[in-house]
């Protein structure tokens, strides 16, 4: 690729930064890393939640089209709104899961599951989304990942990453396939799963609606048993971004 659109790379903060190889000990130096690919100044880095607590997110993003909005409103050049994303539906969700239930980690171990394709199945992976052509594995000795691509819906995939050893266990979710009720697909993915704590990032591009979260503590919110301790909504080029961290209220 030598004329890229727009870049994202993302990744939730390390709980051991210092085991990691370098650059990847600091989100700062990943970031000085990708700028020397993407020259111009088109590059930006974020980090989205608290970054002197326990969860953040960090997001690099790289857009030509917010190049090209500088040098028309250098030029005097009119509208730089008019410069859109190619993808003017694109919509990109992420669930981050940490402290999962190891009741259902079960599935995720070899010795008590035969193939990836039963994991996938009495997980109740392959029910989340519908018309999904999935490949999917299981690790020795546990661990699983699949990635599915839409029969029905061009470019739409979905995946799922899942470390389910009790000490640092968690799963990422991740689908581009667009969904009229969000709030009920965050649902059904934490259930499946029942984490301590979870991050979502939802990108939508510009314009189009994004998901609202209550931001009350102290009521049941739509998740029953989870409040959201942080919430942010950010507008990048071309995209609204909303950032949220959920709790499991203590039982
Ligand atoms: C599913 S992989 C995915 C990791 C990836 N960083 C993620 O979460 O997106 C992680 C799980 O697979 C297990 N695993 C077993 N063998 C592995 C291998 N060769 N490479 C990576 N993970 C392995 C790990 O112990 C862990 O439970």
């Amino acid at each position: 690729f030598d004329n890229v659109q727009d870049l994202f790379y993302s990744r939730k903060n390390f709980k051991r930064p210092e085991l990691q190889r370098t650059p990847h000990r600091s989100f700062q130096e990943e970031a000085e890393i990708l700028n020397q690919f993407f020259p111009g100044k088109g590059g930006r880095a974020y980090c989205l939640g608290s970054f002197n607590g326990d969860d953040c997110w960090y997001l690099y993003y790289f857009s030509a089209a917010s190049i090209k909005r500088k040098l028309m409103a250098r030029q005097n050049l009119p509208s730089n709104r008019s410069i859109k994303s190619k993808n003017e539906n694109d919509q990109t969700l992420e669930v981050l899961m940490t402290g999962v239930d190891p009741k259902k980690m079960v599935n995720f171990y070899k010795e008590n599951c035969p193939s990836a394709s039963e994991a996938t199945k009495v997980s109740g992976i392959g029910n989340l989304i519908p018309g999904m052509t999935i490949d999917d594995f299981l690790f020795d000795p546990c661990g699983y990942s699949m990635n599915g691509v839409s029969k029905t819906v061009p470019g739409g995939y979905m995946t799922i990453h899942v470390t389910p050893e009790p000490e640092f266990s968690y799963v990422s979710f991740e689908t581009n396939i667009h969904h009229k009720n969000y709030k009920d697909l965050i649902k059904r993915v934490v259930k499946l799963f029942g984490p301590k704590q979870f991050v979502v990032t939802f990108f939508s591009s510009e314009g189009k609606p994004f998901i609202e979260f209550e931001e009350d503590q102290t009521e049941r919110s739509y998740y029953d048993d989870y409040y959201v301790e942080d919430l942010q909504v950010c507008r990048l080029p071309g995209y609204d971004l909303t950032y949220a961290l959920f709790n499991r209220f203590p039982s």
